[in-house]
């Protein structure tokens, strides 16, 4: 996958994409992510990238010519059929992100962040440019790169090959539409605080069991409204109703 990110600031973006797993993918050419300073397609004098707003109001806005000369500098090199690149702007406005819409992501060829910065972006750019607004959750960041470095995160580590066998992402929170079970390693009692005996009985049937019924009592308890549009077996269901005369 061929990423694009326009920012004022690639170092908020690059810092976290440039260790460990995202680090690896890209070393192993699964992804390739370029980092392209808005700043630098200003055409002013003094590379002016923001203005006031008209009709007033705090902060300042981005103004449209740089990131529309610096856009049009980014797709020159990904390969566009006749659709559009993914383009994405983060925003407070936007569709909340999920891990549906990560695995949507996941399927592009190509993706172009703009990140928005100071009071937001001229709305020209997002009418002729974004094809999809997506916000984080909802609270207010300085600006749309960390958001975007969420997204590549998110979206990265779905690509075949980037998590190693070992990181296994089938069970993971959200995958299975349940919340992910209690983990346990070495030493087998800490300080006092031991692990579940269940998990070192090398009973693998008592094992998934045992998972699969903290799954249920996590989500239940924390996220009762995953619970709707998980698929859930007959032994889910007993649980369940266990842990609604018991709540
Ligand atoms: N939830 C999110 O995904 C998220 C994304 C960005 C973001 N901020 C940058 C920003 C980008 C676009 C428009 C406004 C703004 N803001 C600038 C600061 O003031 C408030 C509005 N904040 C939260």
């Amino acid at each position: 996958m061929r990423i694009k990110v326009l920012t004022l600031f690639p170092e908020i973006v690059k810092g976290p994409l440039d260790v460990s797993i995202i680090k690896n993918a890209q070393e192993k050419g699964l992804i390739d992510i370029e980092y392209i300073n808005i700043r630098d397609f200003s055409d002013s004098k003094h590379k002016k990238v923001d203005d006031y707003p008209y009709g007033g109001g705090a902060g300042m806005i981005m103004t449209p010519q740089p990131i529309f000369d610096c856009y049009q500098a980014a797709i020159k090199d990904v390969m566009a059929n006749n659709e559009d690149i993914r383009t994405i702007y983060c925003s407070p406005k936007g569709k909340v992100f999920n891990q549906e819409l990560a695995l949507n992501l996941a399927k592009e060829d190509s993706l172009i962040f703009i990140c928005g910065h100071y009071e937001g972006i001229d709305q020209r750019v997002i009418d002729s440019l974004v094809t999809d607004e997506i916000s984080i959750g909802d609270y207010v960041l300085t600006g749309g790169e960390l958001p975007v470095a969420v997204i590549i995160d998110a979206v990265a580590r779905l690509i075949p090959g980037v998590l190693g066998q070992e990181e296994s992402f089938q069970e993971e929170s959200f995958y299975s539409g349940l919340l992910e079970y209690p983990h346990y390693t070495r030493p087998y009692d800490f300080r006092g605080l031991e692990v579940p005996s269940v998990l070192s009985s090398g009973n693998h049937k008592e094992i998934e069991k045992w998972r699969r019924k903290k799954s249920l009592e996590i989500t239940f308890e924390r996220r009762p409204d995953l619970l709707e549009n998980a698929s859930l077996s007959d032994e889910d269901k007993k649980t369940l109703d266990f842990l609604k005369k018991h709540s």
